[in-house]
């Protein structure tokens, strides 16, 4: 707990003075992908996202580590750094909490220095830097199972005397991994060496640390070339001009084929669970408009969304196993050239690739782009990846457009279709890129400097996680955001009530109806009804929304005896070809999401940007479906 007071700044100073009470702070400290992270979770209990690339954490994240005696310690979870020279926003994190310049936080009373065992030269550096900050601290020497099977012995008591500091072995991802770590967290502050004043950096200091290192690692006998390992083996095909990019373009492609082929059964299931459902309450309720809200409203509205949970799971496991294995930098090197062709770095790359799952960690993650210019462009473009809200609305409309077939007897039709969606997302990100590009003429290529991990098996236990947290996100949404609004569009669609003696269905009179209409006069020229028009509204929310709506919609919509269908077979009847692809288009560019938008504010400061990004979005989707649709239609599928 602490109390942040800004007091009258004392003689010329403006830095807040920071009041404290609680438990004593812990830092872990390191270089990025050195096994923070995967620390962190094993101390504290916590799920924080690990993967296998530099910049996975890009904000502080703070747990309670207990121990034995029931004492407890805050330990902070924080952006990985090379230096105490901050390049890019989220090193600045870490570097403010170490300096104590951070809002809101003191000074860490005690650092944990990780070091990745497989990488001494660069980890030590940062190690001898933090010394200098005077707080007292231990080195985790994490990795030590990845560095004994490549044959790097490390003498420990000796590189603990070398450097001064006590050093502690650690493998943070096995269960008794980290019992040396968590016997220090409970030793008394004096072992881990005393507090001293903070020393300057300069130039001279760091040319010592580069000198001090390399003493060091001749001492231990670690300065050595090793042989290439087989991660290095395995680059040689991956980072491939041809065969690399052949692979990308295959992993990528049987993705989303998987993502059709595989969830076909279970989505199947849940698909009869939900008709049984509500036939039951039909039965069992008396008919009247509390049945029609459960039956037209939730289990239709709620049932049509959460049929997409299987392709979903599927999406993220083919991403959750590139992230762990340490594939993505690769691709990210792989497409550098390219990247940089339409004015991106290669930088830009995983923040983009995170937009696929959603945009909001996407735009999180630009903060490891140093350069502001480009950190700007990727946010305004991540919401051009397709996230995986509109992956249901994808499925949804080319389950109804799209026939089943298969194509040159080896691929799924709609598989392809849907790979097409997504390229059409990247193509127009990279359009708007190199527009921005051509128009503002400021760029200065930039070499890419990344990292490229060691490959590794992703741990199955990680990946069930993984998915479990997926469906956690996921059916939690359904229940609130979701749930919420396809009440109320229930309650639009259905009230006012149509006058006595109309046969017509409420919703023709109800205000829904009377707002699509409206709406229907801007969204007409590009093939929307005033069906769709009223979906697209709550849709701002939670894309998937569209689709619960149309359902609410469509149940409703359906007078005498027609009795509620699948929305599948009831858009497919109803819409021309011209108005699904239109419809498509729309979700390419479907720049109705709040939650974005609130990012931008939050990523960028500035409420014009955020102007900026809702403008030129639905002006795109607007255009694009304008094209689209009347091409369609001259091609006569109108
Ligand atoms: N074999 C092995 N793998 C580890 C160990 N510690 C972490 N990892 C793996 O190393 C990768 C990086 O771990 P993270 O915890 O995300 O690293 P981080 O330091 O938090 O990285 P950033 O947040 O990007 O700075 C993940 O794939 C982990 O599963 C370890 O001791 N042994
Ligand atoms: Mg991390």
């Amino acid at each position: 707990m602490s109390l942040t007071c800004h007091a009258r700044p004392a003689q010329g100073t403006a830095q807040p003075i920071h009041f404290h009470r609680g438990e004593p702070l812990v830092a872990l400290v390191g270089t990025p992908n050195c096994g923070k992270t995967a620390l962190f979770n094993a101390l504290t209990g916590s799920r924080q996202k690990v993967a296998n690339y530099a910049g996975v954490t890009v904000e502080r994240k703070e747990g309670l580590f207990v121990a034995a005696d029931g004492r407890k310690l805050r330990i902070l979870d924080l952006p990985g750094i090379y230096s105490l020279s901050p390049r890019s926003p989220d090193e600045r994190v870490t570097v403010e909490v170490l300096r104590g310049q951070a809002r809101g936080e003191r000074r860490p009373d005690r650092v944990i220095c990780v070091v990745d065992a497989t990488n001494l030269r660069r980890n030590l550096r940062l190690v001898l830097a933090v010394k200098r900050l005077g707080i007292p601290c231990v080195v985790a020497l994490n990795m030590v199972d990845l560095a004994e099977r490549r044959g790097i012995a490390i003498d420990v008591p000796r590189l603990a005397a070398e450097l001064g500091v006590p050093v502690v072995p650690t493998v943070a991802v096995r269960k008794d991994g980290t019992q040396a770590l968590r016997a220090w967290l409970q030793a008394p502050v004096d072992e881990w060496g005393a507090a001293a004043a903070p020393q300057a950096e300069t130039f001279a200091t760091l040319e010592a640390d580069h000198d001090a290192v390399q003493r060091i690692l001749s001492t231990l006998g670690l300065d050595r070339h090793l042989p290439p390992t087989r991660s290095d083996r395995i680059d040689r095909v991956v980072l491939h001009p041809v065969w690399g990019l052949a692979l990308l373009a295959l992993v990528l492609f049987l993705m989303f084929q998987a993502v059709f082929a595989w969830a076909e059964a279970p989505m199947e299931w849940i698909e009869s669970a939900m008709a049984w459902l509500g036939e039951a309450a039909t039965d069992a309720l008396p008919a009247g408009w509390l049945t029609s809200l459960l039956v037209e409203g939730v289990i239709a509205g709620v049932g049509a969304v959460l049929v997409f949970l299987p392709q979903i799971l599927i999406l993220f496991f083919f991403i959750l196993v590139l992230e762990e294995s340490g594939y993505l930098p690769r691709a990210a090197f792989l497409l550098d050239r390219f990247m940089a062709s339409v004015g991106l770095s290669g930088r830009s790359f995983i923040p983009l690739l995170s937009s696929f799952a959603c945009a909001v960690p996407g735009i999180m993650a630009t903060r490891t782009i140093a350069n502001p210019r480009d950190r700007l462009l990727t946010i305004m473009i991540a919401p051009l990846m397709t996230c995986s809200a509109r992956l249901p609305v994808y499925a949804l409309l080319i389950g109804a457009f799209i026939p089943e077939r298969t194509v040159a007897g080896l691929f799924d039709l709609r598989g392809l279709v849907l790979f097409g969606l997504y390229l059409a997302g990247i193509a127009s990100a990279m359009a708007v890129a190199w527009l921005v590009k051509r128009v503002t003429d400021r760029h200065l290529p930039r070499p890419l400097m990344m990292e490229l991990p060691a490959y590794h098996w992703p741990a199955l236990r990680n990946i069930a996680i993984g998915l479990w947290q997926r469906a956690e996100i996921f059916l939690k949404r359904v229940g609130s955001v979701i749930l919420a609004l396809t009440v109320l569009m229930w309650f639009l669609a259905s009230f006012p009530a149509p006058p006595p003696g109309s046969s017509a269905p409420a919703i023709e009179t109800s205000l829904a109806g009377t707002l699509g209409r409206l709406l229907a006069v801007v969204l007409e020229p590009i093939g929307f009804n005033w069906q769709i028009s009223i979906a697209l509204v709550p849709s701002m929310a939670a894309r998937e929304v569209a689709i619960s709506a149309l359902a609410t919609v469509y149940a409703l919509s359906a007078s005498g005896d027609d009795t509620a269908q699948a929305l599948t077979p009831l858009i497919a009847e109803n819409w021309s070809l011209a108005t699904g692809l239109s419809l498509l288009t729309w979700f390419i560019f479907a720049p109705q999401c709040l939650s974005t938008l609130a990012a931008v504010r939050r990523e960028t400061g500035s409420w014009k940007w955020v102007g900026v990004m809702a403008l030129y979005l639905f002006g795109l989707a607007w255009l694009a479906c304008y094209a689209v649709y009347h091409l369609a239609v001259a091609l006569g599928w109108g």
